[in-house]
């Protein structure tokens, strides 16, 4: 597509939509605003936009798509900027903020005018922020939510699609409380849930010296999302304060529970809460396009010697495989160690394992 795009907001998502756009959409002009303008400065320096704005106000004037993504009241502040804004008629605006309700109220002077406003919600991200974080394949495989209001033109929301095509991502449309809901229980709990683990750690750790050293496997794969930006999450937790204090109220009779299990010490009671979790969550569609990223792994057993690592990367680095994440699993305490490699694609996947026996003879598998 040709036009001009205004990311407003040069973080990790909205830089990692530029770059997306860019790639679907070479002939478009990427234009950026930040507030800081060093982020602005470093996301034209990195090629992730094509030119920098140096106001909202200046920006919009020849957009033909805006997309916000700033922190969810940022976004709600400008929103408001935009209805004095001179914009074109035909322009479509999105958002990619984590809730969707309170935007979509905040958006309403916008569509009372007839201007388009779809708000979006690409369901995948990282507890890293910046522009640096920016990828261009951040939202593969993933689900990405919009909201459109119910007399949005059907005609909008394919162009919308359309200039997000280089997301590669699953477009699912959900109204905005359903979906505050829904994000509301399988993203935005489980922060508070980590966060809290890590006060509760935290505040023992004056007692216990040696808990932060320890805090390994169980507890890093846990509370990695504790790392996420504060201000972000304040945020989000403000603007979904009813959905979140019913599910502290919900989580609150859950820990109840499982204390009585504990007290009346009923062991099969114990084992059953854990069985019935491990089935539920083994048979997430963590594989398949799903809200969890899809992410393939390959556990590679690897003798314990120094530079083994960055042999097997060497390996994957001449056939040009890219890796998502790397590893070493923690929990064993053999020899062995096993490091596990990550792939944003089966068929990367598939091309590691071929390349990694090709040249070593470590045994490995899918599944650990
Ligand atoms: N991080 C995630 O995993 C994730 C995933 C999906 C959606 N989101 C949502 O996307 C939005 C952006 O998140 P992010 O992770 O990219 O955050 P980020 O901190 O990486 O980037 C946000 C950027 O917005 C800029 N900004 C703040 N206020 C601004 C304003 N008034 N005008 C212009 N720029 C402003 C900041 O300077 C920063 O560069 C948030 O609404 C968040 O809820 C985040
Ligand atoms: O992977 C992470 O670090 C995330 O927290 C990503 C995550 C999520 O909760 O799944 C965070 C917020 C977004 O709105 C969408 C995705």
């Amino acid at each position: 597509m040709k036009g001009n795009v205004l990311v407003i907001g040069l973080g990790l998502i909205g830089g990692s939509l530029a770059l997306s756009v860019k790639k679907a959409h070479p002939e478009a002009k990427v234009t950026g605003f930040d507030i800081k303008h060093r982020q602005a400065e470093l996301a034209k320096l990195l090629g992730v936009i094509d030119e920098i704005s140096e106001t909202i106000e200046e920006g919009v004037v020849e957009a033909d798509l805006i997309i916000i993504s700033a922190p969810v009241r940022e976004t709600a502040r400008i929103l408001k900027e935009l209805e004095s804004c001179s914009l074109k008629e035909s322009v479509i605006i999105t958002d990619t903020g984590s809730t969707k309700n309170e935007i979509a109220r905040l958006a309403a002077p916008l569509t009372n005018k007839g201007i388009c406003f779809i708000g979006g919600h690409p369901m995948a991200g990282s507890h890293k922020s910046g522009i640096t974080a920016a990828k261009e394949r951040l939202f593969e495989n993933a689900f990405y939510i919009l909201t459109p209001g119910k007399a949005e033109k059907a005609q909008n929301i394919a162009v919308l699609k359309d200039w997000l095509l280089g997301t590669n991502a699953r477009f699912l449309e959900l109204p905005p409380d359903e979906h505050d809901y829904l994000a509301g229980v399988i993203s935005h709990f489980p922060h508070i849930i980590a966060a809290s683990i890590v006060h509760q750690t935290e505040k023992l750790s004056g007692k216990y010296e040696l808990l932060p050293r320890l805090a390994a496997g169980g507890f890093r794969d846990i509370t990695r999302i504790a790392s996420s930006s504060p201000e972000m999450w304040r945020d989000i937790l403000l603007h979904n304060k009813n959905v979140l204090l019913d599910l502290l109220t919900m989580w609150q009779k859950e820990m109840d529970y499982v204390k009585e299990l504990l007290e009346h010490t009923d062991e099969e009671a114990v084992a059953t809460y854990f069985f019935k979790a491990k089935t539920f969550r083994d048979g997430l569609p963590a594989n398949k396009k799903g809200a969890i990223p899809a992410f393939y792994d390959l556990f590679v057993d690897i003798p314990d010697y120094p530079g083994v690592i960055s042999e097997i990367t060497g390996y994957l680095a001449n056939e040009n495989i890219s890796i998502t994440n790397i590893r070493i699993i923690e929990s064993r305490e053999e020899i062995y160690g096993v490091l596990a490699i990550s792939f944003q694609t089966s068929g990367d996947r598939d091309r590691a394992e071929k390349c990694i026996r090709s040249c070593t003879p470590y045994p490995m598998s899918y599944e650990i």
